[in-house]
C-alpha cells in the first residue's frame, strides 16, 4: 500500500486526527494506497511557505532557477519507468502511454528551463534625454494551481515549470485520484533543489482547497485544469481578487474529413488518436463530420479499426486501450450510449462495459448521428465517438463552430486550398491538419470560447506568470522639462 500526503516546506503535513481516502486500481478496483487530506491549518501553512517562497525565489537569478530546473529533468528521467509504473496502476492507461506522458513531462520542463533565461523586458525610447524608461517582466506572485487526474504527470509538470521558470511560487493540489505520480514529480523538484516553501503540494476536498486558497491575499494567480463548470465557478472566486487565470477547460474536437484521403488509412489514423487514454483527453477527436463521397468507408474502416483495440489491464504490454479512471466515467459512456442510441444514429461497435471488475467500456463507434444528439453537444470524455457526414465546406464550417468549446479542432485533406480555408474558419486554440499531435514543449496549449484562455507550453506558458511593469528613471541632476 502506497501513501501520498502534503508537503509544505518540504515536509509531509500531518494534520490531527488526519483524514485519508482509498487510491483504486482502476484495471482491478483494488485499494493500492490513500491519500492524506489536509486541513484549513495546513492550508493556511501552506499559504504562509509560499509567500515566503516567492521572495526567496524571485530573487533567485533565473539562470540558477534554469540548473535547477534541468536537475529535477534529469531526476525524472532517470526515474521514468517507475513513474510510469505508479501512473498505470492508479489512472489506467496503458504503461507505454504512460511513459511517454512521463517524457513529455520532462520535455516540457527542459524546455520551460530554456525559456526561464528569456524573460525579456524592452527598452522605451524617451521624449526627453534625462529619462530612462524601461519595461520590466516579473513574476506575478505565489500560485495555486489544479490539476485534473487525466495527466498525472504532465498536468501538474506543466503548471510547476512555467511558474518556477519565471520566479513565482506554487501551491500544487492534483487530483486526489491519482496523487502519487504528483507526489513523484514534486519530490524530483526538491531534490533537485527547489526549497521546500517555493513548491508545496496538497491533497484535500478539492472545493474547500480551491476556496481557502484563491480567497487568500497570498495568492495571485490560479491556473486550472478540468471542466468548464469547475472552470466557471474557480474563475468567479478569483474575480473577487481580481487575480489572473489560466484556464484549461473541456473540448469537443471536430474532425473534418475531406473526400480527397485515404478513407481507411485516415480512419485508422483516427482511431489511434480517439481511444489514447480511453478518450479521455481534452484534446480527443470527439466528433467526426466526413465529406459524403467517403462516408461509408470511413464509417466501416473507423468501427473495424476501433473493434480491433485490445482493451485490457494496462500493466499488459500488449493492452492499447485501458480502463476508465473511475466508475463515473464508466456511468457517463452507459447514459450516453442509450441517449445516443435514442436519437436514431446506428451503432457500429461496442456500447458495453466489459466485464463487471475494473472500469472498462468497449470502444464504441456511431454513424449517422444527428446534430442534435447530446453526444454532438456534450464533451464524451471516453471511448464513444459519434460519426455525421456533410456535403460543403461552408455547411461543415457553421455545424463544428456551432458548441460554445473551442480547445482543439482537425481536419484531413490533401488540398492546401481546403487546408488553408478549413484553419481559418475553425474556432479552436490549437488546430491539427492532417495530424493530431496538437502539443509540444514549444507550442501553446490553449483554448478560445468556454475552453478558457491563456496557454500554457510555449513562451506563451511562461508569459502567463509574469507582470509588467514600466519604470521611468530620471538620471540624478538631469535638467528636465516636461516629459
Ligand atoms: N480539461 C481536462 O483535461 C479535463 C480533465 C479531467 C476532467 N475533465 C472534465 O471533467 C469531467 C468529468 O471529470 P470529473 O468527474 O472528475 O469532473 P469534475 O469536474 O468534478 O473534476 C475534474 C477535476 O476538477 C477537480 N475539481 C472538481 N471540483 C473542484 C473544485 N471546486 N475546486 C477545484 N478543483 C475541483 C477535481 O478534483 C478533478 O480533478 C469530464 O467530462 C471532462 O469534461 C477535463
Ligand atoms: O500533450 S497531450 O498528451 O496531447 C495532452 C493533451 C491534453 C492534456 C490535458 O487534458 C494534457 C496533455
Amino acid at each position: 500500500m502506497q501513501e501520498a500526503y502534503s508537503i509544505i516546506n518540504s515536509q509531509r503535513w500531518a494534520s490531527p486526527g488526519v483524514r485519508a481516502v482509498g487510491i483504486v486500481n482502476p484495471a482491478t478496483e483494488e485499494a493500492i494506497g490513500r491519500v492524506e487530506l489536509i486541513d484549513a491549518q495546513g492550508l493556511d501553512q501552506a499559504l504562509a511557505a509560499a509567500a515566503r517562497g516567492f521572495m526567496l525565489w524571485k530573487n533567485t537569478s533565473a539562470y540558477e532557477r534554469a540548473a535547477i530546473l534541468r536537475k529535477a529533468v534529469g531526476i525524472i528521467r532517470s526515474r521514468q519507468d517507475e513513474i510510469a509504473r505508479v501512473m498505470t496502476l492508479e489512472q489506467g492507461k496503458p504503461l507505454a502511454e504512460a511513459l511517454a506522458e512521463v517524457v513529455a513531462s520532462a520535455d516540457n520542463i527542459e524546455w520551460m528551463a530554456e525559456e526561464a533565461t528569456r524573460a525579456y523586458g524592452r527598452l522605451l525610447v524617451p521624449r526627453n534625454a534625462g529619462i530612462h524608461q524601461l519595461v520590466r517582466r516579473e513574476p506575478v506572485g505565489p500560485v495555486a494551481s489544479f490539476c485534473p487526474w487525466n495527466f498525472p504527470a504532465l498536468t501538474p509538470a506543466r503548471k510547476i515549470a512555467g511558474a518556477l521558470a519565471a520566479g513565482c511560487s506554487l501551491i500544487l493540489k492534483p487530483a486526489e485520484e491519482t496523487p502519487l505520480t504528483a507526489l513523484h514529480i514534486v519530490n524530483a523538484f526538491h531534490e533537485a533543489g527547489v526549497p521546500g516553501e517555493v513548491l508545496g503540494l496538497v491533497y484535500g476536498d478539492p472545493q474547500q482547497v480551491s476556496e481557502h486558497l484563491i480567497a487568500s491575499p497570498v495568492i495571485r494567480k490560479i491556473s486550472f485544469t478540468g471542466s468548464t463548470p469547475v472552470g466557471k465557478l474557480l474563475l468567479g472566486l478569483a474575480a473577487r481578487g481580481v487575480k489572473r487565470a489560466t484556464m484549461e477547460l473541456g473540448g469537443h474536437a471536430p474532425v473534418v474529413v475531406f473526400d480527397d484521403v485515404d478513407p481507411a488509412r485516415t480512419a485508422q489514423q483516427a482511431v489511434a488518436a480517439k481511444f489514447r487514454n480511453a478518450g479521455q483527453v481534452c484534446t480527443s477527436p470527439t466528433r467526426f463530420y466526413v465529406q459524403a463521397g467517403i462516408y461509408p468507408q470511413f464509417v466501416q474502416a473507423f468501427a473495424d479499426a476501433a473493434r480491433a483495440i485490445r482493451v485490457g489491464d494496462g500493466m499488459d504490454a500488449a493492452v492499447q486501450m485501458g480502463p476508465l479512471a473511475n466508475s463515473r466515467r464508466i456511468a457517463a459512456m452507459a447514459a450516453l450510449t442509450e441517449d445516443t442510441l435514442a436519437s436514431g444514429a446506428r451503432l457500429a461497435c461496442g456500447g458495453k462495459r466489459i466485464g463487471t471488475r475494473g472500469y472498462f467500456f468497449e470502444p464504441t463507434v456511431f454513424s449517422d448521428v444527428p446534430e442534435n444528439a447530446r453526444i454532438m453537444q456534450d464533451e464524451p470524455f471516453g471511448p464513444i465517438v459519434p460519426i455525421a457526414s456533410f456535403t460543403s465546406l461552408d455547411e461543415v464550417a457553421a455545424r463544428v463552430n456551432a458548441l460554445p468549446f473551442g480547445l482543439a479542432a482537425y481536419a484531413m485533406t490533401r488540398s492546401l486550398a481546403r487546408a488553408t480555408a478549413i484553419s481559418g474558419l475553425l474556432e479552436a486554440g490549437m488546430v491539427g491538419i492532417n495530424h493530431y499531435t496538437v502539443s509540444t514543449p514549444a507550442s501553446p496549449f490553449g483554448g478560445v470560447k468556454e475552453s478558457g484562455y491563456g496557454s500554457e507550453g510555449g513562451t506563451e506558458g511562461l508569459d502567463a506568470y509574469l507582470v509588467t511593469k514600466c519604470v521611468t528613471q530620471r538620471s540624478s541632476g538631469a535638467d528636465l522639462g516636461p516629459l
